[in-house]
């Protein structure tokens, strides 16, 4: 099997990637962002992809569930993985040197109030170890990447500071997706995609109600611009039963006879990778 992740070594998409398919005879395909490893799962260059969807700090990585969906693609696993984000540089480096500091926005982001602190620029890379190996390449000596201790080694850079993120129970959430729609037996959850029939008042507790009529928990809810008009959203519903059970099939049927699109993006059962 082929599984498209982001690149280049070091990444945490990588070290998920290696521990959620231990085991398994993989040929690994990088890529370079992470709209691009959906897009080589769309486009047939892989069977499955392994992509970032959430952070404990950050909330929702939206550049993922957006891709989900321009190409069609069908969640059949979750991965969970503790991560730990460094201050890493060059070994000449010192706190007080650094101007600029490198990184893929959610990492960043989830390490805004240590760098709001520091008063450094940031600048945008694909991916944390991708920053990182810029570091190496670079000559500047007032710069720094934030990425994993295990990027470091790779790239030869020394810690500035550890654990600079908002919080040490720092976890992100990965999607594995494949083109296959058949849902497992066994999955545990199932994520659906939800667009309103029409703008009403209520009209997403009405949606809400649906599930909570028939005792279906959820467990993650966003809602994303419909991309169509400033102000209507499509809802992205996570329900803790997989969606071969007869209560999912049900609350589909429901929100249907409402009017409701629904498109079932994805069932499976979440592993956590500590
Ligand atoms: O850039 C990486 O290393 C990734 O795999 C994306 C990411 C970034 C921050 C936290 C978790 C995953």
């Amino acid at each position: 099997m082929k599984v498209a992740y982001l690149g280049p070594h070091g990444t945490f998409s990588e070290e998920a990637a290696h521990r959620y398919f231990s085991g398994q005879e993989i040929e690994w395909h990088m890529c370079d962002s992470v709209p691009e490893v959906l897009e080589a799962v769309g486009e047939g260059m892989a069977d499955k992809g392994i992509a970032p969807i959430e952070n404990a700090i950050e909330g929702t990585i939206t550049m993922t569930v957006d891709s989900l969906l321009v190409h069609d693609l069908y969640i059949d696993g979750e991965a969970i993985l503790p991560v730990s984000l460094h201050l890493l540089a060059a070994s000449e480096t010192r706190l007080e040197d650094i101007k600029e500091v490198w990184s893929i926005p959610p990492a960043l982001a989830q390490c805004r109030k240590y760098l709001r602190g520091l008063k450094v620029k940031s600048r945008h890379f694909d991916s944390t170890a991708s920053a990182a190996e810029a570091i190496r390449n670079t000559d500047r000596r007032d710069v720094a990447a934030v990425a994993s201790e295990y990027a470091g080694n790779l790239f030869g850079l020394q810690p500035v500071k550890r654990n600079i993120e908002e919080s040490f129970e720092n976890q992100t959430r990965f999607v594995i997706v494949s083109k296959d729609k058949t849902p497992s037996e066994d999955a545990q959850k199932t994520m659906l995609q939800v667009t309103p029939s029409d703008e009403y008042t209520g009209v997403l507790s009405a949606i809400l109600n649906v599930f909570s009529a028939l005792n279906i928990n959820l467990t993650w809810i966003e809602s994303r611009p419909t991309k169509k008009k400033l102000g209507t959203y499509q809802f992205f519903l996570e329900a803790g039963l997989g969606a071969v059970h007869p209560s999912i099939e049900k609350a589909i049927a429901v929100l249907q006879t409402y009017g409701h699109e629904v498109n079932v993006l994805g069932s499976f059962t979440a592993t956590k990778l500590d």
